[in-house]
């Protein structure tokens, strides 16, 4: 009997994926390439390894692969994103049949799998752009879905992926189809953007409880209260997880090298942000600080040379909670505020709703608070001037100020923490000083300015010396 579900590419998202087909009963054929001798048992050694698998094929021949597959085939590349998914399709596209749909499942750009699907359309072969969320657990236990393309393609795919996602409180799947193109790699982009800012959010917390000599069991404690409550998320779980792991007496956090890496996700959302005029400030901020993290020796060099002598910041737990809890919303606020100018720059006509139900379970950014906007979000009002986040601004901001002055006060660099002050003060100030901006950029450049008093765009001779 042919498979009805191919994967392609059996690393750690391959793998996981793999199994939860299997564990919901669907006759998959697996492929993993030949690189080192080490491959040839890549995909049969982990057929042997898990039961489930028992009834699911394994191949090192690609063309062996795609000839298990029934048609019109199904495969889904896990390859890493880049010259790697260009290799598999130039390998794929003259085996495959019209009406077949290649899904790529990584961490692609989206103007790349843009350029992918006009390419597969030449062979009539449909390309889905699909952002998978969840990491390793949850690919395997049930991810979150972000498919793009076409939804004739969908047609196809969505019943194995609605199958294999995680449920929502209803128990519908984490998975719906979004909108053509590259939409579905743009949401996971903008997922993983938002999620950059939370990580950021929760190391700047640990940080200013650290220079309060707390060690990280004491810094968990605090966490953990706050994940009884209205703060709960997966990424706070995961914290708590990390800040109380030991190794020995010691504790491994303070053993980890203080430089963050990244693989470009939250970059491109940055690029895009700026692109479309839409500021993601908080998401910048994020990827800017793993930047600076990244300068360890000029960091040691400028503590010594630039650095203010180290005091302990006062602040209380419950400013510190209160100003997280602010800034987490308005790190929201601003990611689906880059989707909604992305859906309409693109003409995707994303519904937001929808895509913050999909990340309610799942994916990485969870959390009591992706709920709440599951539920409350208008998609015509920003979500800053819905009436409970208006409220929130209102118990919190003073917590906010008072963190980001302790901050100042103390030489701490809190990005993510000082930016969304930054921008809630920005968004909220009705007369800004970008008057005097149009006014220089019309003198030295003639770029003109429009006025509050008269319709039109005007140009003004500034200097008073007759030209
Ligand atoms: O949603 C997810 O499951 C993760 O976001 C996943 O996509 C991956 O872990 C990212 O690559 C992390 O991004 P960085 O490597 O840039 O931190």
């Amino acid at each position: 009997n042919p498979s009805e579900f191919g994967v392609i590419g059996l690393g750690v998202m391959g793998k996981s994926l793999c199994r939860n087909l299997a564990q919901n009963g669907f006759k998959i054929s697996m492929y993993n390439r030949h690189v080192t001798q080490l491959e040839e048992k890549i995909a049969i050694d982990f057929k042997s390894s898990y039961q489930e698998l028992s009834d699911a094929k394994a191949f090192d021949d690609i063309s062996n692969f795609i000839h298990s597959i029934a048609t019109p085939r199904k495969i889904m590349l896990m390859v890493n994103a880049g010259e790697a998914v260009d290799k598999v399709i130039r390998e794929l596209q003259p085996m495959l049949d019209a009406g077949d749909v290649i899904i790529d499942g990584g961490n692609s750009h989206y103007k790349d799998t843009y350029r992918r699907m006009v390419q597969l359309k030449e062979s009539s072969v449909h390309f889905m752009g699909v952002g998978i969320s969840g990491g390793e657990e949850g690919a395997l236990k049930g991810p979150s879905i972000m498919p793009g393309g076409a939804m004739e393609a969908y047609k196809e795919v969505g019943k194995y992926l609605e199958t294999i996602a995680a449920k929502d409180a209803d128990g519908t799947p984490c998975c719906s189809y979004l909108g053509p193109e590259g939409s579905g790699h743009y949401v996971k982009m903008v997922h993983n953007g938002i999620e950059y800012a939370e990580m950021q959010l929760l190391a700047e917390a640990y940080h200013l409880l650290k220079l309060q000599h707390k060690n990280p069991d004491e810094i968990a404690k605090v966490f953990i209260a706050w994940n009884k409550g209205e703060l709960n998320s997966f990424l706070l779980e995961t914290s708590i997880d990390i800040l109380k792991k030991k190794e020995g007496d010691d504790w491994l956090i303070d053993k980890i090298l203080d430089k963050a890496a990244n693989k470009g996700t939250g970059n491109w959302t940055t690029v895009s942000s700026a692109a479309l005029g839409t500021p993601s400030t908080m998401i910048a901020s994020a990827l800017f600080a793993r930047y600076v993290s990244a300068f360890k020796e000029e960091r040691q060099k400028g503590a010594l040379l630039l650095g203010g002598e180290s005091t302990v910041p006062n602040f209380s737990i419950e400013d510190l909670k209160n100003a997280y809890q602010l800034a987490r919303v308005i790190n929201h606020h601003q990611g689906f505020e880059l989707l909604k100018a992305a859906s309409s720059n693109f003409k995707w006509n994303l519904n937001l709703n929808d895509i913050a139900r999909i990340w309610t379970n799942g994916c990485i950014i969870r959390s009591r608070l992706m709920k709440t906007l599951s539920r409350s979000m208008k998609s015509e009002l920003p979500l800053l001037f819905e009436t409970d986040t208006v409220a929130l601004v209102r118990n919190t901001k003073a917590s906010l100020r008072s963190i980001v002055r302790v901050a100042i006060d103390n030489d701490i660099s809190l990005p993510c923490f000082t930016e969304a002050l930054t921008y809630l003060n920005g968004i909220s100030t009705s007369d800004s000083p970008a008057n005097l901006i149009q006014a220089q950029r019309d003198h030295f450049g003639a770029h003109t300015y429009q006025r509050v008093d008269k319709e039109g765009s005007f140009h003004t001779n500034w200097k008073n010396d007759p030209l």
